[in-house]
């Protein structure tokens, strides 16, 4: 057992704070670990399978003495929450966040931030498609990055801890400022899940305008579309409104070489797809042969809220 901290308030009882609570109790991290969602019921389910030592009903609540605070709900949210906390929370406690988009949670959270507590931002690069207090499992960081974005002012010290919660709970560490975060994760995920909503979406219609049995037969390839399609709405929504300026880069590129893939079907220029689709393949082995593929297992929880 190696405690890190003494006392964990986890804000937002979903995907990612449920599995930090498994995975805090799995390796003994946490003194006491305190919950708090907004709804109710969220509560109360939370409550009825004992993820937390302690549930109550508000974010102030929560944080009363608390050594770590994690904010563990969609990024639109962040800012109302770290104003609803700031006037709770306790001299040295470090607020980090587990949001999906840097930039713009750093500027909602950093001007309710107290003098005295730190605020380093996070990011585990790891979920799945479901979400709510049952969704969580310990497993979810296992051999997973998770990005941290300190600044020039962070505490060494404060910093340390962190990253010793994260790999104990299974994660590796690194370090990236929020702008490069941002841009790298439009490219890795946002764009991806938006490229997945739009497949799903087009076939959907599909099905509508022909009658035809495109999501019954569906192929692998497209399941893997329909299962990243699944994933929460609001989280999402969240996402592309927040990190709108690198989506936006990444998908303007995108589109273009969708174009220049469409006119080589076209003009039936079978070299360019061939060259296209060895470039890719030698990307995906790259990873494979590099030890890189680190893909979380599918435990097939599902998910409620
Ligand atoms: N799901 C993923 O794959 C994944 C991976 C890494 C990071 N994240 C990030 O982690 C955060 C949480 O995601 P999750 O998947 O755990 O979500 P989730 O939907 O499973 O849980 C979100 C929690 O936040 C609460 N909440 C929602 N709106 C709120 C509001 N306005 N005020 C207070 N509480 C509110 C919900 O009640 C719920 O308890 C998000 O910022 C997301 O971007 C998600
Ligand atoms: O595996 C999935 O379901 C995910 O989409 C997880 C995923 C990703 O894109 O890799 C989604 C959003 C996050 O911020 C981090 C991880």
């Amino acid at each position: 057992m190696a405690r890190v901290y003494e006392r964990v308030a986890l804000i937002g009882l979903g995907l990612i704070a449920g599995s930090m609570a498994h995975a805090m109790r799995r390796g003994g991290l946490a003194g006491e670990i305190v919950g708090t969602a907004r709804s109710e019921e969220t509560r109360r389910v939370a409550e009825d399978i004992g993820l937390c030592d302690r549930i109550v009903a508000t974010a102030a609540e929560a944080v009363e003495g608390a050594d770590l605070v994690v904010l563990a709900v969609p990024v639109g949210a962040m800012g109302e929450v770290a104003e609803e906390i700031a006037p709770h929370l306790s001299p040295g406690a470090t607020v980090t966040d587990v949001g999906s988009v840097k930039k713009s949670v750093i500027e909602a959270v950093s001007p309710h931030i107290p003098e005295g507590v730190h605020f380093i931002p996070g990011h585990p690069l790891a979920g799945t498609e479901h979400s709510g207090p049952r969704s969580g499992f310990a497993e979810l960081f296992d051999n997973r990055w998770c990005l941290l974005v300190p600044d020039e002012g962070t505490e060494a010290g404060a910093l340390e801890r962190l990253t010793e919660l994260w790999e104990e709970m299974g994660a590796h560490v690194d370090v990236m400022d929020a702008e490069h975060h941002d841009l790298v994760l439009a490219v890795t995920s946002h764009a991806p899940h938006l490229i997945a909503y739009t497949m799903v979406g087009v076939a959907d219609d599909l099905r509508r305008v022909t009658d035809s049995e495109v999501i019954k037969y569906s192929a692998a390839g497209f399941r893997d579309f329909t299962r990243i399609a699944a994933s929460d709405p609001t989280m999402w929504r969240d996402v592309f409104l927040t990190n709108k300026e690198a989506t936006l880069e990444i998908l303007g590129r995108f589109t273009e070489e969708l174009f220049a893939l469409q006119r080589a079907i076209r003009t039936g220029d079978g070299q360019h797809l061939h060259d296209y689709f060895t470039r890719t393949r030698a990307i995906r082995r790259g990873i494979i042969e590099a030890g890189q593929d680190t893909a979380a297992p599918d435990f097939g929880r599902s998910g409620t809220r």
